[in-house]
């Protein structure tokens, strides 16, 4: 069964079709790329998703169960965590804190406790800095961790950005061009990561890329969009030399 499938999936602002009949299948533990030029609408497809919008058109069933009209905190609680295209940190929090603060929304203990900080409260916090900690060192971060979130490094707070969304437990990790910004170095470390944390965690993951040797070299399968619609999907080496999609986007960049 899919872990994530759209039928028809369609968004319009005013008259323009930014997302039109996409129909995409995900299955649980695939690394799956969605490509397309500028405005093609990869992010507004990120953004009905995660409840961000609602479909005009069409349905998102999430682990076999309708998503649509659901906020985004209970979406992330279902299971589709994200990190967006412009970084959205805590800006002022450390390090630890911006990672800590997904795990809040897993975490239920009753309002007297919190208040008295009873027992339960305190274990369940050194738990919470445990697991936190954990997925700094994957993103090679724990030595930073006291750190202000917004004097990281660009590739730092991306890295970070991850982190936080892994530590709300996902099913589905949805990540909106997790190298931009990042030089080579820092690209080909990330791919590793996210491969990693794929076989680590039994994640299913959704990646928009523009840098084509991060999606060809990490991805199994790619849908393209075009205006709104998808126009191919396949494995990397059939996008790679699909026609239609050369025309659209590919160009020379991709031989
Ligand atoms: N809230 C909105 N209101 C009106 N139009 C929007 C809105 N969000 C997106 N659009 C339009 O929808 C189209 C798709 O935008 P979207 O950001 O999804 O594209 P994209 O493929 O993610 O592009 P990019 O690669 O540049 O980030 C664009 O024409 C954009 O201007």
């Amino acid at each position: 069964m899919a872990l994530l499938k759209t039928t028809k999936l369609t968004k319009v602002f005013g008259g323009l079709r930014a997302v039109s009949n996409v129909n995409l299948e995900i299955h649980p533990g695939e690394l799956v790329g969605l490509i397309g030029p500028n405005g093609a609408g990869k992010t507004t497809v990120f953004n009905l998703l995660t409840g961000v919008y609602e479909p005009t058109e069409g349905e998102i069933e999430f682990d076999g169960k309708s998503v649509v009209g659901l906020r985004p905190f209970q979406i992330t609680q279902r299971g589709i965590a994200r990190t967006f295209q412009n970084i959205r940190l805590f800006a002022d929090l450390t390090v630890l804190d911006n990672v800590k603060i997904a795990y809040h929304f897993h975490v239920r203990y009753g309002l007297v406790e919190s208040i008295l900080r009873l027992g339960r409260y305190w274990q369940e916090e050194a738990e919470i800095e445990a697991k936190a900690l954990r997925f700094l060192e994957i993103f090679q971060l724990a030595d930073k961790k006291d750190e202000i979130a917004k004097n990281l490094s660009y590739g730092e707070q991306r890295r970070l950005e991850i982190a936080r969304a892994l530590a709300a437990q996902p099913k589905l990790l949805l990540l909106d061009e997790p190298a931009a910004g990042m030089n080579p170095q820092e690209t080909q470390q990330l791919m590793e990561m996210i491969r990693w944390i794929r076989r680590q965690f039994n994640l299913t993951i959704l990646l928009i890329e523009h840098d084509m040797s991060l999606v060809m070299g990490v991805c199994e399968r790619i849908y393209v969009l075009d205006y709104g619609s998808v126009i191919a999907h396949g494995t990397p080496q059939e996008i790679k030399t699909n026609p239609r999609v050369i025309e659209a986007y590919l160009g020379e960049e991709v031989h």
